[in-house]
């Protein structure tokens, strides 16, 4: 891994150190400091690549902490089914056989409804995917074209337009080593992230601003608008909330950088992981029919869905799990470990080991998932399918004290999406022989997905016609 050497794990039983519950697991840091990443202000803030321990534990409690209140999971649902409403819209304009790029709509879609999460600010990207598929040249990058002249950018548009070259420079200053940035033609480019970054930092200082100023003129109390005399109960005031009191001039640095995460960790993951859903349904019509008659049962025609039918939807969650397992969006895992000697799997590593653990790998072992390759809900839906396999077989949102804290969020969010847009629509493959198009950056990503995307009504007929 960048050019470090990496013991890469695959055996469950090799995992119990490295995903260690205590607080005082020499394995509380991913991976050793990069100079890419402190350009970036991650390297002591935030929780993906933070390596100052005490700092990330900080950080990892007002992540958490924000997650989780009953309000918040509450308003969550909420915000997706708006958002929901918002693409049945838009696709129920879609002409008859019309090809769409699933990866684009689930991106915007996930981004436009991570904005209504974190703070309630409008992006447009559905608005832009659908005004970019009837007018193809139409594109905010370039300013060449007339009708982009006419369209004055709203503020929603310009943070995600900031936040998405936020994840480029990621990419860009992760990846090529830090000799090269004086490079000529490197050098412009570095130059420009630094601006972006300094940009997107002002954006979001004035935000929270913003927000502490509502806070202290307003009532405390569930809202999901801005509308009425109570506080907007989001991610951002959780943040906020959960800040105060406790740090001083450094709290807008862990709200800045907190936000930036639940974007960054939040979008491709989700995005990603429904198209495979997607493709694995389209490949399955046996399993969608199971799935669907479970969201009808559960929900009915058009009910919008709760929280309280979470739990209920257990094949849409077996599913969701036979998909990540076969199509894990973080295929490697990493730990890094302290500055002393650590046996582990019966060897001892020097310090600062890095240790990658493949969960690909684990999670189609034919030991622990027989017929490894078949996609097979019923494995998680049957049985306690937890006894069968031993521990960490499992583990597509890690596990110990660096596992994925937007772990219940994501598994909420995916099941309202799927329960709102399958009751409505099923997908046909464009290209049925074309295998999922991933691309690893960070996560592994899906490229261009093209579907037809089909009202549920037709389909019945079409189905029962044939
Ligand atoms: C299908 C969706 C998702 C999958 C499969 C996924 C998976 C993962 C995995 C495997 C890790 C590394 C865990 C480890 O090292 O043990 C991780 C970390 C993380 N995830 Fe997720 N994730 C998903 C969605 C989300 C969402 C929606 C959020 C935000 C709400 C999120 C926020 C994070 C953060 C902040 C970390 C770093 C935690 C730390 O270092 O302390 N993830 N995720």
């Amino acid at each position: 891994m960048f050019g470090y050497r990496t013991i890469v794990l695959a055996n469950p039983k090799d995992l119990k150190d490295l995903f260690s519950p205590k607080v005082d697991s020499p394995f509380l840091r991913r991976i050793p400091p990069f100079k890419g990443i402190k350009a970036l202000g991650m390297e002591s803030d935030g929780l993906l690549f933070n390596n100052d321990v005490p700092k990330w534990k900080n950080n990892r409690k007002y992540f958490s902490q924000s997650l989780s209140p009953p309000s918040f999971i509450k308003l969550s649902a909420i915000y997706t089914n708006q958002a929901c409403e918002e693409l049945v819209g838009y696709w129920n304009d879609l002409k008859q056989n019309e090809i769409v790029k699933l990866d684009e709509w689930f991106r915007s879609f996930t981004s436009d409804m991570m904005g209504l999460v974190v703070s309630g600010i409008k992006e447009n990207s559905m608005q832009l995917t659908n005004d970019k598929r009837i007018k193809p040249k139409y594109s905010l990058k370039s300013k060449e074209n007339e009708e982009e002249k006419e369209h004055e950018i709203t503020s929603g548009e310009r943070y995600r337009n900031l936040r998405s070259e936020y994840s480029d420079a990621l990419g860009f200053l992760v990846f090529v080593p830090p000799f090269l940035w004086n490079f000529p033609i490197i050098k412009p480019k570095v130059e420009h992230y630094k601006n972006v970054l300094k940009e997107l930092g002002n954006f979001e200082l004035e935000l929270i601003e913003k927000r502490k100023n509502t806070m202290k003129q307003r009532q405390p109390g569930i809202n999901s608008d801005n509308s009425s005399g109570k506080i907007r109960d989001d991610f951002l005031t959780m943040l906020i909330k959960s800040t105060e009191n406790e740090m001083s001039t450094e709290d807008a640095d862990v709200i800045k950088q907190n936000i930036r995460e639940m974007f960054g960790a939040g979008i491709a993951t989700t995005t990603s992981t429904l198209c495979a859903i997607v493709h694995c349904l389209a490949k399955h019509p046996e399993v969608e029919k199971r799935m669907v008659d479970e969201l009808f049962q559960v929900l009915g025609p058009d009910r919008d869905v709760r929280v309280e039918d979470f739990d209920q939807l257990k094949f849409t969650e077996a599913i969701i799990n036979e998909t990540i397992r076969l199509n894990p969006v973080v295929p490697l895992v990493h730990r890094y470990s302290t500055d002393t000697e650590l046996e582990i799997a019966g060897h001892r590593f020097p310090p600062n080991t890095i240790f990658g653990i493949n969960l690909a790998h684990i999670q189609r072992n034919p030991k622990y998932f027989p017929n490894p390759e078949k996609f097979d809900p019923d494995r998680f839906y049957t049985g306690d399918w937890k006894k069968r396999s031993p521990q960490y077989a499992f583990s597509p949102f890690g596990h110990g004290m660096r596992s994925c804290p937007g772990k219940h969020f994501a598994m909420a969010e995916i099941k309202a999406i799927l329960a709102n847009i399958y009751r409505k629509f099923t997908f046909k493959l464009a290209y049925p022989n074309k295998p999922l198009p991933w691309r690893y950056t960070v996560v592994n990503e899906i490229g261009t997905f093209e579907v037809y995307v089909v009202p549920r009504e037709k389909s019945i007929l079409s189905n029962s016609a044939a």
